[in-house]
């Protein structure tokens, strides 16, 4: 078996080219990304610094448009769209999670992630009960009423991913969300995104320089110089077991 059963192409990427900065210090930092993302799966990137990661995620989830090429998101193609149909687009299908966590300060966690699903019009009576459903599904059911301030670093990652979760998107993508971690809460929190991925209306796609969390990927994709330079099934060919003790 290759591909989880059910699963389906939720993001497609087609010869993504994207330049950054202004002439004369224009940089193509995409050089023509094909890729695809199935729900039910969790895909892994790698690379090294400035290979262009952060900036396909940015194309995958909306927030820039590429220079060059097309990106269908649960069905829909991106590349005529007005700014306004693309925040819609973002808004319905994708969830985003930060290595900063990025929760508003002042707002408790249940309010944080109701935050998110107004932003979604997702209100009213019935949303108090939607963000404390999402916060029991990431183990944080006991600390509904908690300020970030007083969370740990890992209790405040899994209100992100609740945060993330709220309205159901298609696509979660998490830019390097172990890297303000420790060592166990980091592999708590992929080990998290890869059962959050097992949903096979949903596909993840995480960020991570570290090697121990490869063991939850369903797939691993290589990023180097804005290229595609590696693409690997490791739960079929074992291979994240030798990454990762590396
Ligand atoms: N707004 C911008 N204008 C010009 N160049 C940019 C801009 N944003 C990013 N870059 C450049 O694009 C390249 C890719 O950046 P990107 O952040 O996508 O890399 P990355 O692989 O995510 O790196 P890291 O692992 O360090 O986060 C880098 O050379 C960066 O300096």
């Amino acid at each position: 078996m290759t591909e989880p059963s059910n699963s389906k192409v939720i993001v497609e990427a087609e010869g993504i080219v994207k330049v950054l900065g202004t002439a004369p210090n224009e940089i193509k930092v995409l050089k023509g990304i094909d890729l695809e993302l199935q729900t039910g799966e969790l895909t892994l990137m790698m690379g090294p610094s400035g290979s262009g990661k952060t900036t396909l995620l940015s194309i995958l989830g909306c927030i820039l448009s590429p220079t060059q090429g097309q990106l269908t998101v649960a069905g829909l193609k991106t590349q005529n769209m007005s700014k306004e149909q693309l925040a819609n687009l973002r808004r319905k299908h994708v969830g985003f999670v930060f290595q900063s966590y990025n929760l508003v300060p002042t707002l408790s966690a249940v309010e944080n992630v109701m935050l998110a699903l107004d932003l979604r019009d997702i209100n009213g009576p019935g949303a108090y009960d939607q963000a404390a459903e999402a916060l029991e599904s990431v183990g944080l059911g006991h600390r509904i009423n908690a300020m970030p301030s007083k969370m740990s670093g890992g209790e405040k990652q899994r209100v992100s991913i609740a945060r993330a979760l709220a309205g159901s998107p298609s696509v979660i993508l998490a830019d390097e969300p172990t890297a303000a971690l420790d060592a166990k809460n980091g592999m708590a929190v992929m080990e998290l995104l890869a059962q959050v991925a097992q949903d096979t209306r949903r596909a993840v796609l995480a960020v991570t320089h570290d090697h121990r969390t490869l063991q939850f990927a369903d797939r691993i994709i290589t990023i180097d110089d804005g290229r595609i330079a590696g693409s690997e099934r490791p739960k079929i060919s074992g291979k994240a077991v030798e990454m990762a003790a590396h």
